[in-house]
């Protein structure tokens, strides 16, 4: 993204990409969970957007689902949508992906420009699962009225889903990043194109 304060053009249509990303994984449709909340391919798109558009445009490119989800589109899998899931067992996942997905960001794009692979994958472990489920698994725990350690022990089946995502998005980043080397997570230098030669105006000798 940008590194000025206000999103430009090419960043926003970066969000918007990265907000359908999310909203097509959802397509593939939700494996139904133990206890209220399903495993889904959604979160490696929130992996993605924050290892490829940094902290702001991530964050921005979720709360662009979420939005669309509040005014009851279906872009959540299953073709979920409306403010229900926002006090379901679900909803704290959902919020943690808006954090998750800024977490990434930050931490993959701390080494600026260079972006290493051990870095993103790190970033995608601590953002894409860690602080999603520190959100997630205490609201679930509340909203079902569980004990918290017996939603911990339940969450355990999100993991290997949770470890392959995190493997896709890491190798998926990478290889972008080689395609293109400035311009995603950074500001994109100016490119001066040379102005086509103006031709003499046609003469007519007299
Ligand atoms: O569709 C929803 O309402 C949100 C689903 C949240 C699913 C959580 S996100 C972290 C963990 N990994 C998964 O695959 N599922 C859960």
């Amino acid at each position: 993204m940008s590194q000025t304060s206000r999103f430009e053009g090419r960043d926003i249509a970066r969000i918007a990409v990265f907000a359908a990303i999310i909203i097509a994984l959802g397509l593939m449709g939700p494996i139904p969970g133990p206890i209220g909340v399903p495993i889904t391919a959604q979160t490696l798109g929130v992996m993605l957007a924050g290892a490829v558009l940094g902290w702001r445009g991530a964050a921005a490119s979720v709360l662009v689902v979420l939005v669309l989800a509040a005014i009851g589109l279906p872009v959540l899998s299953g073709g979920k949508g409306g403010l229900g899931v926002f006090v379901g067992p679900t909803a704290g996942y959902l919020v943690g992906w808006v954090a998750g997905a800024a977490v990434v960001g930050l931490i993959a794009h701390a080494g600026g420009r260079r972006l290493e692979w051990w870095r993103v994958a790190l970033a995608n472990v601590v953002g894409g699962i860690l602080v999603i489920y520190a959100f997630g698994i205490p609201v679930q725990a509340i909203v079902l009225a569980l004990p918290l350690g017996e939603t911990v022990v339940a969450s355990a089946v999100f993991l290997p889903g949770d470890l392959v995502k995190v493997v896709l998005a890491t190798v998926l980043t990478v290889a972008v990043h080689r395609a293109y080397p400035v311009g995603f997570g950074a500001a994109r230098p100016r490119v001066r194109t040379q102005e086509p030669a103006t031709e003499e105006p046609a003469t007519v000798d007299e």
